[in-house]
């Protein structure tokens, strides 16, 4: 099997124009697949491939001219139009459905109330086979070509297919590392082909980029175009709001962030505020904030940013994307997720189920969205059989960016998991804590949102319902290094009622020869904690 990095080698220019395939298979995406007659798509053809099975030929050599930047450079290699075009529609609204907005639109509900997604024009998609698509965005991987060099914009015919290269808003965002978890798979579960796809690895340390360079790229381009768009607002956890303040500092666009007081890390606190965001502190919890926001930005025309808006979760869905991708396009069996507004579970399966589609693979993976018990909407629903959602009133949790009771997108993350065979775990503290040392003693060092993920695992390896050889990747969501102050206090063991029992606390010893060494040869004599 082929590792991540063979991804870097690919060779075929970023700027080839799509070749047709000869007989576009149907998509159950269509919302209007009556077209008998395809027509023959308009290309100006300036690809190098000669044809879709062939290997790519080697990338020629383009050197910019010293005072071209990316940007400039990107324009002059722009590529032709394809016909490539996207919409918001009501979320799952069935094929009689005529309502649709325009991208440009400033729109974050349908007419009824419901959620919306982006839906792209599949029958102009299909016209290029897999194994094009496949090419396409395997030729991208590790460049420097604006706007490709990002692991969300390489896939940018399936993202905002006709927002112009000159106004996204990028980090070069994605590409992150998926790898083979070999210790603690062998030693924790006795499993031999367990990835973590490390999505914390990136710009402000969290998945929330993804989505927030296609959100910030949206708006840039709205301003643009003079639409009433004055600044770009969220209610956050955390993460969400760094990646905002982040890329609006970047565009050079007002961010206004709406946190619950006392409920977010010190880490992701600094963050909007070293980016120049209006940060609002709000004496209430995260479903608080995220009423607020709603209420605000239907009065002030200020954008949101949530995951409300589809749009971020156009960016999100590119992380499954890239696993296949890095997995040479061979399909895992299970993809485990932590949960809490739930855009993200969806924006996983609609990564994969694109991929299917469009016939890049054959199957999609089965998803396990993990929550902590503090705050367990979606589990609930599932384990009453999926009968009525309630939402809850999230309690404390070291997961903190998870303490949600209210989730916008529970709609959408119970269609993704009837759709996937998919299954909801929860973990308490003590299992996501617990879970988080012992990854972290096999040299990880995850977020407590990872530990939930994989305490999913664990009961699932346990209950035999994840079998030991199955490939299975887990979803790691945040940098571990944004929630330290949950790690101190477990492993200075001051976390009431619970026992740490993976606790490893520094030794405090003289300055003195004899000390250090009588402490050394104890710990020398002990048996090791672990074997590998
Ligand atoms: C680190 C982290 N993990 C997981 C999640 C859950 O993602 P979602 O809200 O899309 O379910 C969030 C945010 O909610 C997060 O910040
Ligand atoms: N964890 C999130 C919560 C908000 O989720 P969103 O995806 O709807 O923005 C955060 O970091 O704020």
């Amino acid at each position: 099997m082929a590792s991540s990095s063979s991804l870097f080698h690919a060779s075929l220019s970023s700027f080839i124009d799509p070749k047709p395939k000869p007989n576009p298979s149907p998509s159950p995406f269509y919302r209007n697949p009556v077209a008998k007659h395809r027509p023959s798509p308009i290309i100006t053809c300036t690809s190098t491939a000669s044809n879709n099975n062939s290997p790519p030929p080697a990338a020629p050599k383009l050197r910019r001219a010293v005072e071209e930047n990316i940007r400039d450079e990107a324009r002059r290699h722009r590529p032709s139009d394809k016909g490539f075009s996207a919409k918001y529609v009501p979320f799952n609204a069935g094929f009689d459905s005529a309502e649709s907005y325009s991208l440009d639109e400033i729109v974050y509900r349908s007419r009824s109330g419901g959620l919306l997604d982006v839906e792209h024009d599949m029958e102009a998609l299909a016209k290029f086979d897999g194994a094009y698509w496949r090419r396409l965005f395997d030729s991208r991987v590790g460049r420097t070509t604006w706007p490709y060099g990002s692991g969300v914009w390489s896939k940018k015919e399936w993202v905002l297919p006709e927002i112009d290269d000159d106004d996204i808003i990028s980090a070069f965002e994605g590409n992150s590392n998926l790898f083979w978890a070999e210790r603690f798979g062998k030693q924790f579960l006795g499993m031999s082909d367990l990835w973590v796809k490390h999505c914390g690895i990136s710009h402000t340390g969290s998945f929330k980029d993804l989505g927030m360079t296609v959100l910030v790229s949206q708006v840039n381009r709205l301003r643009k175009l003079k639409r009433p768009v004055v600044g770009v607002g969220c209610a956050s956890t955390g993460d969400t709001s760094a990646a905002l303040s982040a890329y609006c500092a970047s565009a050079g666009i007002p961010s206004i962030v709406f946190l619950p007081a006392n409920k977010i890390s010190m880490a992701q606190l600094v963050q909007p505020i070293a980016n120049g965001a209006f940060v609002l502190s709000i004496d209430t919890d995260f479903d608080g904030c995220m009423k607020l926001i709603r209420e605000i930005t239907a009065e002030l025309p200020i954008y949101l940013a949530n995951s409300l808006n589809s749009l971020r979760l156009e960016g999100q869905k590119t992380a499954a994307i890239e696993i296949l991708q890095q997995f040479d396009w061979e399909v895992p069996d299970w993809v485990i997720v932590p949960g809490g507004n739930l855009g993200n579970i969806y924006a996983f399966y609609k990564g994969f189920k694109m991929c299917k589609e469009l016939g890049l693979v054959d199957k999609i993976p089965r998803l396990v969205c993990a929550q902590a018990a503090n705050a367990n909407p979606l589990y609930l629903h599932y384990k009453s059989g999926w009968k009525e959602f309630n939402p809850v009133k999230a309690n404390s949790t070291f997961a903190s960016a998870i303490q949600i009771g209210d989730p916008v997108s529970i709609d959408r993350a119970v269609y993704a998991l009837k759709n996937c065979d998919g299954i909801v775990e929860e973990a308490t503290e003590e299992e996501l804590m617990d879970a988080m040392a012992q990854a972290d003693s096999t040299g990880m060092f995850i977020c407590p949102h990872t530990g939930v993920a994989l305490t999913a695992l664990i009961k699932l390896r346990k209950s035999g319902v994840i079998a030991p050889g199955d490939r299975t990747v887990v979803v790691s969501t945040a940098h571990g290094l944004k929630f330290t102050q949950s790690k101190i206090d477990y492993h200075s063991k001051v976390i009431p009622e619970m026992e740490c029992r993976f606790a490893n606390p520094p030794v405090e010893v003289r300055a003195n020869f004899g000390a250090v060494m009588d402490v050394l040869k104890d710990f020398l004599n002990k048996p090791p904690k672990c074997k590998a």
